[in-house]
């Protein structure tokens, strides 16, 4: 994982504190309620009135995960060809977790995710970046139609090593809003964790005689490439 450490200074300008962020982008159609679902997971509310992303909005929150403090910040998308065409190239630099979302009363919105995988992939995020998709507005589900849909959508993530979300921005008790974030950031968590071990094995039968906890913390500075 490449995630970036964030500093705080102290009155005498010496860093006190390093947080790690990890950049999620949101992508989907326009109106399946990107805006929607970003607001209210930072905020708790789902807003009264939005209106179509132009370029990027940014949301942040700060998350505990196992007991280490994780800045989520969340690029929200534009949908819309016109509003998004000139802000491609910096959704998909340093990117660390992709969220997917289509809207389950909007049937083209599933159609177009291949899309949306494509130009991940054109931008060269590989299948090692965790991802999730997102099925909203489900409160808006009455018909057989979108169960078939939902079935589709759920083996589709399956086929992709997506997690897999039925979600209403609108918020019903229970809704596993929160997850989706909170689950990528900790898929990121022990990603890290892994690669660090990774390289400890990798040295270790490299024979280099390195002690093994000056590899850890060099490692980990640049994976989680530090801006203090
Ligand atoms: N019923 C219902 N409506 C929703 C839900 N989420 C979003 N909406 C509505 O869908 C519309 C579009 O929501 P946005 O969040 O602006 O959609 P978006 O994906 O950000 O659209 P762009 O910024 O144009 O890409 C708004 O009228 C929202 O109120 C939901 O879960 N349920
Ligand atoms: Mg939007």
């Amino acid at each position: 994982m490449d995630s970036s450490l964030e500093s705080s200074t102290s009155s005498n300008g010496t860093p006190v504190r390093c947080r790690r962020t990890c950049k999620i982008i949101v992508i989907g159609d326009a109106g399946v309620g990107k805006t929607c679902l970003t607001h209210r997971f930072c905020t708790g509310q789902f807003p009264s009135r939005t209106e179509a992303t132009i370029g990027v909005d940014f949301r942040e929150k700060l998350l505990d995960i196992e007991g280490e403090k994780i800045k989520v910040q969340l690029w929200d998308t534009a949908g819309q060809e016109r509003f998004r065409k000139s802000m491609v190239q910096h959704y998909y630099r340093n990117v660390h977790g992709i969220v997917f979302v289509f809207d389950v009363s909007n049937p083209t919105s599933f159609c177009n995710l291949p899309m949306w995988m494509d130009e991940c992939r054109q931008h060269s995020l590989g299948p090692d970046i965790p991802r999730a998709l997102v099925c909203n507005k489900y409160d808006l589900v009455t018909s057989m139609t979108a169960s078939v849909l939902i079935d589709q959508a759920r083996h589709l993530a399956e086929v992709h090593g997506m997690s897999f979300y039925l979600t209403s921005a609108k918020g019903r008790k229970g809704d596993p809003l929160d997850a989706i974030f909170v689950t990528l950031a900790q898929r990121l968590k022990i990603q890290r964790r892994e690669s660090v071990n990774e390289l400890l094995l990798q040295c270790r039968s490299e024979s280099f005689n390195i002690p093994a906890r000056v590899i850890t913390a060099q490692e980990s500075k640049k994976k989680w490439a530090c801006i203090c």
